[in-house]
C-alpha cells in the first residue's frame, strides 16, 4: 500500500480508543482521516451511518466477505464488523493518515496483508475501572457489557504477548494518554519523512517504540 502508513487503534471496548480517535481527528483536520468500519451491531444513539460506521445486514456482510470486499472481518460480541478495502481506499486517496478502530482479531488478520501499519493498544488501568467506564457510557444492555467484558480479559492477555503491538499506552488520565498517543504519532511521521531520524529523540521511552516500529537497516 502506498502513502503514509496507517495507524492501527485497538483494545478492550470501553478501552477509550473512540475517544482519542476523535478527539486526535478533530484537532489535526486534514491529517487523520477514519476508516469506517462495517458493522451489523445497531447503531447508538448519536451515532451516524457513513461516519461511525456502514450499519448493514449480516446477509449483506456476509456476501460481501465472499466478494472480497474485506481486508478483515471479525465476530465480536454476537456481530460482524469487518474493514472493507474501500474504507481503507477512501482515506488514503485523500492522502490522509488511515486510522483504524479493530479488535485483536483484527489485529491479527491484519498483520497477514500488506498494509503494514503502526499497531497502538489503547488499554485500561483495570478491569474495575473498564466495567465501571462502560457501565457509565450506558450504551450496554446487562448481556454485551458481560460479553464485553470477556473479550477485555483475552484483550488483555493477548496484548501481553511480546512482538503484537508496537505501543501500549495506559488510558489513565485522559490527557495524560492523549499527550502520549500525539507524541508517538509525531514521533512516528518524522522517522517516516526524514530517515534515519530516531536517535535525534531525546524522549528514550519512544526512542524504544521507534527502534520497534522501523524498518530501515541501521534501527532493524
Ligand atoms: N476486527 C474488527 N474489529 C472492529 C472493527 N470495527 C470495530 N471493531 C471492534 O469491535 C469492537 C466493538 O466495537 P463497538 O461495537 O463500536 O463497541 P465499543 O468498542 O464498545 O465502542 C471494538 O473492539 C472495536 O475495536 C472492524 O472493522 N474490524
Ligand atoms: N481516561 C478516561 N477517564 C475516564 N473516562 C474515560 C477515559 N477515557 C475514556 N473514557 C470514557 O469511557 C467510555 C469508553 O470510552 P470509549 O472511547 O467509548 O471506548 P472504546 O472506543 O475503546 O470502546 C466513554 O464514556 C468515555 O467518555
Amino acid at each position: 500500500m502506498s502513502g503514509p502508513r496507517p495507524v492501527v487503534l485497538s483494545g478492550p471496548s470501553g478501552a477509550g480508543k473512540s475517544t482519542l480517535m476523535k478527539r486526535l481527528i478533530k484537532d489535526h483536520e486534514g491529517v487523520f482521516g477514519f476508516s469506517v468500519s462495517h458493522t451489523t451491531r445497531n447503531p447508538r444513539p448519536g451515532e451516524e451511518d457513513g461516519k461511525d460506521y456502514h450499519y448493514t445486514t449480516r446477509e449483506a456482510m456476509q456476501e460481501g466477505i465472499a466478494n472480497g470486499d474485506f481486508i478483515e472481518n471479525a465476530e465480536f460480541s454476537g456481530n460482524l464488523y469487518g474493514t472493507s478495502k474501500a474504507a481503507i481506499e477512501d482515506v488514503q486517496a485523500k492522502n490522509l493518515i488511515c486510522i483504524l478502530d479493530v479488535d485483536i482479531q483484527g489485529v491479527r488478520r491484519i498483520k497477514e496483508t500488506d498494509l503494514n501499519p503502526i499497531y497502538i493498544s489503547i488499554q485500561p488501568p483495570s478491569m474495575e475501572i473498564l466495567e465501571k467506564r462502560l457501565r457509565d457510557r450506558q450504551t450496554e444492555t446487562e448481556e454485551s457489557l458481560q460479553k464485553r467484558l470477556e473479550a477485555a480479559r483475552i484483550d488483555m492477555e493477548l496484548s501481553k504477548e511480546p512482538g503484537v503491538f508496537d505501543i501500549v499506552i495506559i488510558n489513565d488520565d485522559l490527557e495524560r494518554a492523549y499527550e502520549d498517543l500525539k507524541d508517538i504519532l509525531n514521533e512516528v511521521s518524522k522517522t517516516s519523512s526524514s530517515l534515519p531520524g530516531h536517535s535525534s529523540s531525546t524522549n528514550t521511552r519512544y526512542r524504544e517504540v521507534m527502534y520497534a516500529v522501523c524498518s530501515c537497516t541501521r534501527c532493524g
